[in-house]
């Protein structure tokens, strides 16, 4: 038994839900270029669950479900006012999704159609979850969400309970499009390995918002604006990456596993934070993003990931840092749970071996005598 690091290469599982063939992402066979273009978040939430777009009568009745779950208990605001105000965004939304599986008397149901139901209860209530706490740690009480409005729309302005402006809306709908699935990345294996024990959707999702936090995968896009901000002005961009790339940093919002040519929706993102930056009379952020990927490039032959540009987006759409990956997790909220459903629907516990590698033939050495 050879190990192979990293997994890479290893084919774990079927699935029907994204593919990744000669750089070319695709949802349920629809290329990422298209849906990013023409698709509402809403829509493609429901083509990654049911496999199909919906005709215009499914759509509207995804979006009232989607209106009627919105709200979240009220025990699980009242417990986020416990919080700590600097907490962890992530872990608060960790904590969170897990409470609520507190509140759901279906939450071990694990029937397809009940769980059907329960992801598009956690996909209504993600973004309620994330705006809520953004206001509790400023000692602002939630803003209630609306009915009738997408995903997006309802976010910005639980955010800031003003009518959020349309480009924006625009602008964020389409990033969640383009974050909504990824074959088989790391916070989705990890949902799969969780539902594959038969556990429950909540668990599943509470594995995948700990896995896509950390700085290798979700965590990634908070990464980039740190390195953004600590760059400031574009003359300060080439010191500043020699430096790091002297050091043998890593660039955060750089290269794949998968993509060696570069990533699909990078050139979305990318187009998306100079349009941003444009309409503001600023590209500041736009321009020295351009700059880091010129010389990551040439320098290095790595391309930006889908974390890099979207960083510029959403500090352009004024989101706050920590809110970006909270961000990712409501849009891969729709692929999560369309796996945790595949998984389900043909399931066998995942259990690879390891490579041992430790000693051997060792004794047991009684206490007083080691
Ligand atoms: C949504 C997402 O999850 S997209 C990914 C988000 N993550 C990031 O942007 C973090 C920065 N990038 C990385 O850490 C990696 O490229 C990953 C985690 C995305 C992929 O990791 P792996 O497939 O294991 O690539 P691996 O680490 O083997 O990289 C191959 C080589 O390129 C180098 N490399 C890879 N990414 C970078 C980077 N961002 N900056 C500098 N060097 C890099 C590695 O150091 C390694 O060099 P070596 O062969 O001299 O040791
Ligand atoms: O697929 C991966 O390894 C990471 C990624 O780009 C994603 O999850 O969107």
């Amino acid at each position: 038994m050879t190990a192979t690091k990293g997994l890479e290469g290893i084919v774990a599982a079927t699935s029907s839900i994204s593919s990744i063939h000669d750089g070319v992402l695709a949802y349920r066979g629809i290329n990422i270029d298209d849906l990013a273009e023409r698709a509402t978040y809403e829509e493609t939430a429901y083509l990654l669950w049911y496999g199909k777009l919906p005709t215009k009568n499914q759509l509207a009745n995804l979006q009232n479900q989607l209106s009627e779950y919105a709200p979240v208990p009220e025990a699980v605001l009242e417990q986020m006012k416990l919080y700590p105000a600097n907490a962890n965004t992530m872990a608060v939304l960790r904590t969170s999704v897990s409470a609520l599986a507190l509140y759901d008397e279906q939450a071990n149901d694990n029937t397809r159609d009940c769980n059907q139901i329960k992801a598009i209860k956690l996909q209504a209530q993600l973004p309620t979850l994330i705006a809520a706490f953004a206001r509790i740690r400023e000692g602002k009480e939630p803003v209630a969400p609306l009915k009738g409005v997408s995903l997006a729309h309802n976010f910005l302005y639980m955010l800031s309970g003003e009518e959020p402006d349309p480009v924006a809306v625009r602008a964020l709908d389409q990033a969640l499009v383009l974050h909504a699935d990824h074959e088989l990345n790391a916070s989705t294996f990890s949902a799969r390995v969780t539902i594959a024990t038969l556990s429950d959707i909540y668990s599943g999702i509470t594995s995948a918002i700990g896995t896509l936090k950390g700085p290798l995968h979700g965590g990634a896009n908070e990464a980039v604006m740190q390195m953004l901000s600590e760059i400031g002005t574009l003359d300060q961009v080439e010191p500043y990456i020699q430096s790091k790339l002297a050091n043998k940093e890593k660039i955060m919002g750089f290269g794949h596993r998968v993509y060696k040519n570069g990533d699909p929706r990078a050139k979305h993102l990318q187009k998306m934070s100079r349009q941003l930056g444009l309409m503001k009379g600023d590209t500041t952020l736009y321009d020295i993003s351009v700059k880091v990927e010129e010389l990551v490039t040439n320098q290095k032959g790595l391309k930006p990931n889908v974390d890099f540009y979207s960083a510029s987006v959403y500090t352009m759409l004024g989101i706050p840092r920590d809110l970006f990956t909270p961000i990712f997790a409501i849009s891969r909220l729709s692929g999560w749970t369309a796996h945790i459903l595949e998984q389900l629907d043909d399931n066998r516990i995942i259990r690879p071996r390891a490579e041992y590698t430790g000693a051997t033939n060792q004794q047991y050495i009684p206490i007083d005598l080691r």
